[in-house]
């Protein structure tokens, strides 16, 4: 069902209650990455050209119900001011009198940014009153979290039910970007998945299965694969009881025709340092006490030698432990053959995109999502909440 959207709505003088994703990286009271809020920026301009009064709404971390100083809005205000060149105006509640007064105030083409809707618990619990507190607050609902669209929250979902609701430029992107790339994907079409544990891509593995030419598996789930192919893999993680899952994916692909590659060698090292002796192996001789922690060289080759040749390229995770320079290769090879392909490259958020920035080809993404787990969520085929709610066209 299409969705209505902001271009559906006249927002001349309208009160519009714009959620966001400004759940950003902060230190010290300081926006460290300020990619979600530069992401949001053209609904945010589009909202006040059209003479709306803007809203905005957003959670930071997960302060579970109370106020947390540390996890106030104020900083991603500032910041959203300094990149617009426009005050906004960061209020310390979210609903309530003073909020309602502030609005009142409001010019059209004025910005305000409400505080962390997090500090309410009916937020997460998606209730009823407080959905119904943030809507009388507005005129319009606009949703441009896509980074939130995976939580059923009162300002994500409840809010939806009791106004007009429509989606915004970032969230519409989003899904138009993703979207194509699973119904209508250009061949080969590849997947990269990396990261930590088998247990969190299990639903994006086995969607995924359904639509890609080529699986690239990589990352510290990569070794519960090695084991299903009978492998040892010393130390390295392990997930004892998603053996025989893997195992089943492995017969998945063969079944569909999907060109599933594990690594050929790996990095090992004797512990989870940057300082200890490293040594590539090959996967069938990972020692009894080592553990592996990136793929090896002649890995990368070969995925490097499958980007080059893909039309569509998704990925999600890293290759091993990015964070330490003794095993980042895998991601930071992958990274740049993602750069030098002319497969149109889509990255999945979180870890991959913080990759691809620390290895200075974000640029050269074709996509770099904003949302981590609703990216993944909706990979994995599933309904986001957030845009379920939205009004139907
Ligand atoms: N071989 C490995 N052994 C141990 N840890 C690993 C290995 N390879 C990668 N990792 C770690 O996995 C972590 C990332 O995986 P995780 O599943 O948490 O995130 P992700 O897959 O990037 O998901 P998202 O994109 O949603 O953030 C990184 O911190 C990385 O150091
Ligand atoms: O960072 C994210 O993935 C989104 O902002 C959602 O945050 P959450 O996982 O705390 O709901």
């Amino acid at each position: 069902m299409k969705k209505m959207t902001m271009k559906d709505v006249d927002l001349k003088g309208k009160r519009v209650f714009c959620r966001v994703d400004f759940n950003v990286p902060m230190s010290e009271g300081k926006v460290t990455d300020d990619t979600r809020i530069r992401a949001a920026i053209p609904t945010i301009e589009y909202l006040v050209d059209n003479g709306a009064k803007v809203i905005l709404a957003s959670h930071l971390g997960r302060p579970k119900g109370t106020v947390n100083e540390d996890m106030r809005l104020a900083a991603a205000g500032a910041k959203l001011s300094e990149l617009l060149h426009k005050e906004v105006k960061s209020l310390d509640e979210s609903i309530g009198q003073k909020v309602e007064q502030e609005i009142a105030s409001m010019n059209d083409g004025d910005i305000v940014l409400l505080e962390n809707v997090r500090f309410h618990p009916g937020e997460e619990k998606n209730d009823e009153q407080l959905a119904k507190a943030f809507a009388a607050l507005a005129d319009v609902f606009v949703n441009d979290a896509f980074g939130a669209a995976h939580r059923a929250h009162a300002s994500t979902a409840g809010i939806a039910k009791h106004l007009t609701a429509v989606s915004g430029l970032l969230l519409e992107k989003e899904l138009d970007v993703l979207g194509k790339a699973l119904s209508e994907p250009e061949r080969p079409f590849t997947a990269i998945i990396g990261g930590a544990k088998v247990k969190d891509k299990i639903g994006v593995i086995d969607h995924l299965l359904d639509k890609v030419d080529n699986l690239l598996i990589g990352g510290g789930l990569s070794y519960t694969f090695t084991k299903a192919q009978g492998h040892e893999i010393g130390t390295s993680l392990l997930e004892e009881d998603k053996i025989e899952l893997a195992q089943s994916f492995i017969k998945k692909a063969e079944e569909k025709g999907v060109k599933l590659y594990l690594p050929l060698d790996v990095v090992v090292a004797q512990k989870f340092s940057n300082d200890g002796e490293t040594k590539v192996v090959n996967i069938d001789e990972i020692p009894a006490d080592w553990m592996g922690l990136d793929i090896g060289p002649k890995t990368v080759e070969l995925y490097s030698d499958v980007i080059l040749n893909s039309k569509l390229i998704i990925w999600n995770g890293p290759m091993g432990v990015f964070e330490m320079s003794s095993f980042e290769n895998g991601t930071k090879s992958v990274a740049q053959a993602m750069a030098k392909t002319e497969a149109y490259t889509v990255i999945g958020g979180g870890d991959s995109a913080a990759a691809v920035e620390q290895f200075n080809v974000a640029d050269q993404m074709d996509h770099i999502s904003t949302g981590g787990g609703a990216s993944l969520e909706f990979m994995e085929g599933k309904e986001l909440p957030g845009v379920t709610a939205l009004t139907d066209k």
